[in-house]
């Protein structure tokens, strides 16, 4: 199985690996790699990407919430045993917050040199680029540098402030429906990263305005069953990574990188048997309407409550079977805070959509427009959960 190249014109080359044809569009100026599987005449004609769709960036979305993971769990443990560890003081988790995010901009891009980079994530360099932002910037760069030469990282040289400010700002992509957007959370849970509890790194891609890849790195999540269905285990390791692609199912490892297993939603079907997830911070997701909705459907075990995006990681695992997500009036969700959960949970045979049963719709820019909340589950409790939901939320409306 040798491979040989056809000449396409100035533009593109064709390479063929065994019997299938991969074409190459090359350009100076762009630097675009595409398929030309509608404009070349020869068959069998496969391209790269479709034979192994997303293998190359799943690969490299792995390899950047992890490194970004090692550097929030130094933050974390150091936040946690000194003396700042006070909500007030919110510089220790802003330093993990952009840190996460240059790791993770500068590994993609180090990683798929051959493609147009676009990034959307939460942080800016707004604050950074003040007078009164020089210090948090020093801090972040030294810290980046540090993890990145404790990983062995030799092909980045040590960065400067610059290459920091540059890196954050390489997230200020609005997304949308054309072409390939990376979409990340840097620290998704904050409020939980603070208390020493579960967060998430959450980094998902989007094309053409859907989610193909997801990766959601939970740095505190126990590797074995939490929440009710917890069973006694051997194990107390912490730190999963959940990923997913498109049409491939849900895989877990340990942050570690030990053997993956894949991961499928509980299959229960009997209300009573379910326990479900909602927000630790009542400020995010109203816990009444949530135990209304609950109460309603015959859900008799209490709300397990944790932060992040690890429910949706927890759930693809059939730790529990329902996600429920009312935020308060006036709250727009962003799509870095359901992106990656979302494929991990679809992939794994979950239902995400908003309250009215709609599914999440990626495609338009960096905001979320979802029907009053977002409700997750199996196929078999769908159905009855969308009524539950439609019957409390008239219920609530009328006593208004
Ligand atoms: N007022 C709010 N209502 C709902 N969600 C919020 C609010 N403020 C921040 N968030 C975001 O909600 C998510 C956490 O929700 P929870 O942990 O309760 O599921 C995080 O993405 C958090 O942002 P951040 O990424 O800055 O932590
Ligand atoms: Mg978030
Ligand atoms: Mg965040
Ligand atoms: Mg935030």
């Amino acid at each position: 199985m040798g491979t040989q190249t056809r000449w396409l014109g100035a533009r593109a080359t064709a390479i063929r690996v065994g019997s299938d044809w991969n074409c190459y569009e090359s350009t100076t100026t762009t630097r675009t790699r595409r398929s030309f599987s509608l404009c070349c005449r020869w068959s069998p004609l496969t391209t790269l990407a479709s034979s192994m769709p997303y293998e190359k960036e799943l690969a490299a979305a792995k390899k950047a919430a992890t490194l970004a993971a090692r550097l929030c769990q130094k933050v974390q443990k150091a936040l946690l045993q000194s003396d700042v560890h006070s909500k007030s003081d919110k510089s220790p988790v802003t330093v993990a917050d952009y840190g996460s995010q240059v790791l993770v901009s500068l590994i993609l891009e180090r990683e798929l040199p051959s493609e147009l980079f676009s990034l959307v994530a939460e942080e800016d360099s707004g604050d950074l680029r003040k007078e009164s932002g020089q210090d948090t910037l020093k801090c972040i760069t030294e810290l980046v540098n540090n993890t990145l030469a404790n990983e062995g990282s030799h092909s980045f040289s040590t960065l400067t402030t610059d290459d920091v400010l540059k890196a954050i700002d390489n997230g200020k992509s609005e997304g949308g429906p054309v072409g390939r957007h990376w979409v990340l959370d840097p620290i998704d849970g904050t409020k939980g990263f603070v208390r020493g509890d579960q967060y998430a790194i959450a980094l998902a891609l989007l094309h053409e305005g859907k989610v193909v890849l997801g990766v959601l790195a939970c740095p505190n999540l126990p590797l074995a069953t939490i929440g009710r269905n917890q069973q006694n285990s051997s194990s107390n390791e912490v730190g999963c990574v959940f990923f997913a692609k498109v049409g491939d199912g849900t895989y877990m490892q340990a942050l570690d990188g030990s053997t993956q297993t894949r991961v499928n939603v509980s299959a229960v079907d009997n209300p009573e048997e379910a326990s479900f997830f909602e927000s630790y911070e009542a400020a995010h997701s109203s816990h009444d309407l949530s135990s209304t909705i609950a109460e309603k459907l015959g859900v008799k075990a209490p709300p397990v409550r944790i932060d992040s995006q690890a429910k949706y990681g927890a759930l693809s695992r059939g730790d529990g079977a329902i996600y429920l997500r009312f935020p308060h009036k006036g709250y727009r969700e962003k799509i870095w805070d359901h992106a990656a959960g979302c494929i991990v949970v679809s992939e794994a045979g979950g239902i995400v959509s908003d309250a009215a049963g709609n599914p999440l719709d990626f495609s338009k820019g960096k905001f979320l427009d979802v029907d009053t909340g977002i409700i997750v589950t199996n196929q078999n409790l769908m159905p009855s959960l969308l009524r539950a939901v439609k019957e409390s939320l008239n219920e609530k409306a009328s006593s208004l």
